[in-house]
C-alpha cells in the first residue's frame, strides 16, 4: 500500500465523520481575485507559496510556524496565491490554519488537501479558500468529473494535479484550466523537475490553460528551469518554510518567462 492509499483511507474516515456530525458548512459568496486570471496576465513567473508544517516524505519541516505571520510575508514578497495544507495526520496542517490565513489575506487561497468527497469542498469554502486541489491519481474519472463540476458550481477554482501523460489527458478531458504537474511522485517521493518538461511537451499552450510546476523548487535556477519549460507558476512549500530570509527567497523565484507562454 502506498502513502497515497493510506492518506485516502484516512480521508474516507474524515468524510464519514463530517457527514455524520452534520457540521454547518454553509458559506458566504467568495471575494478573492481569480488565480487563473492572475497567472494568465502575469509578466513573470508567479509563486504560489505554501504553509507546510510537515510532510510524509520529509517529516517535520516547521511544526511551530505561525501561519498568519508566514502568509503576511508571502503577500508582501509578491506571492500570487497562498496554499495551506489542511491535512492533520500526515502534514500537521488544519482548517484552523486555513481560516486564520483567510481572515488575514485577500489574495487567492488554495485549500491543499486530498479531496474525495463534496463535503470537503464545502468545508474548504467555508474556511475561506477560493481554490481546491484535485489529485488525478487519487480519483476515478467519475469522481474527478463530479468533484470538478461541484467545486466550479460552488464558485471555486480547481487546481488539477497530474504526474504523467495519461493523467494530463484526464485533466484535459474535464477541461481543467489550472493544471499542476507534481514533480514529486506521491507513491515513491522521488522529485524530478524534468516531470514539468515532460508534461509541458504535451501541454496545449495555445488553449487558455495554465501550467503550474509543483514541488522541489529551491532556488532561482530551479524556477528558471520550469519557467523555460512553460510553467506560469511554481508551487513552493519546504524551501520557503525553511528559509532564513523568506522574503528574499520568494522574490528570487519570480524569474522571467520563456517564449512558450508568451
Ligand atoms: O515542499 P515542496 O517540495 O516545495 O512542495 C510543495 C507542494 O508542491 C507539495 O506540498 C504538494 C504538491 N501536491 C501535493 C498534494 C498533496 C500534498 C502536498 C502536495
Amino acid at each position: 500500500m502506498t502513502i497515497l492509499d493510506k492518506i485516502i483511507e484516512e480521508k474516507r474516515v474524515e468524510v464519514e465523520r463530517l457527514l455524520t456530525q452534520n457540521v454547518e458548512l454553509r458559506s458566504e459568496a467568495l471575494s478573492r481575485p481569480s488565480l487563473f486570471k492572475t497567472l494568465y496576465e502575469a509578466e513573470h513567473l508567479q509563486v504560489i507559496s505554501e504553509i507546510k508544517r510537515a510532510s510524509p516524505s520529509k517529516g517535520l519541516i516547521a511544526e511551530g510556524a505561525d501561519p498568519v505571520a508566514q502568509a503576511e510575508i508571502y503577500v508582501n514578497a509578491g506571492a500570487a496565491a497562498i496554499s495551506v495544507l489542511t491535512d492533520t495526520p500526515f502534514f500537521k496542517g488544519s482548517f484552523d490554519d486555513l481560516a486564520a490565513v483567510a481572515n488575514h489575506v485577500d489574495i487567492p487561497l488554495l485549500c491543499k488537501d486530498f479531496i474525495i468527497h463534496q463535503v470537503q469542498i464545502d468545508r474548504a469554502k467555508h474556511a475561506g479558500a477560493s481554490i481546491i486541489l484535485l489529485i488525478v491519481a487519487a480519483l476515478s474519472d467519475r469522481e474527478l468529473t463530479e468533484l470538478h463540476a461541484y467545486a466550479t458550481a460552488s464558485g471555486l477554482e480547481v487546481l488539477v494535479e497530474v504526474h504523467d501523460a495519461e493523467e494530463l489527458q484526464r485533466a484535459l478531458a474535464i477541461d481543467a484550466k489550472l493544471i499542476g504537474v507534481n514533480n514529486r511522485d506521491l507513491r515513491t517521493f522521488t522529485v524530478d523537475l524534468k516531470r514539468t518538461e515532460e508534461i509541458a511537451a504535451l501541454f496545449p499552450f495555445h488553449e487558455e490553460r495554465v501550467l503550474i510546476s509543483e514541488s522541489g523548487i529551491w532556488e532561482a535556477e530551479d524556477a528558471q528551469f520550469v519557467s523555460n519549460a512553460g510553467a506560469r507558476a511554481v508551487l513552493v512549500g519546504e524551501s520557503l518554510m525553511r528559509s532564513g530570509n523568506v522574503d528574499e527567497t520568494l522574490r528570487s523565484l519570480q524569474v522571467t518567462f520563456s517564449e512558450v507562454v508568451r
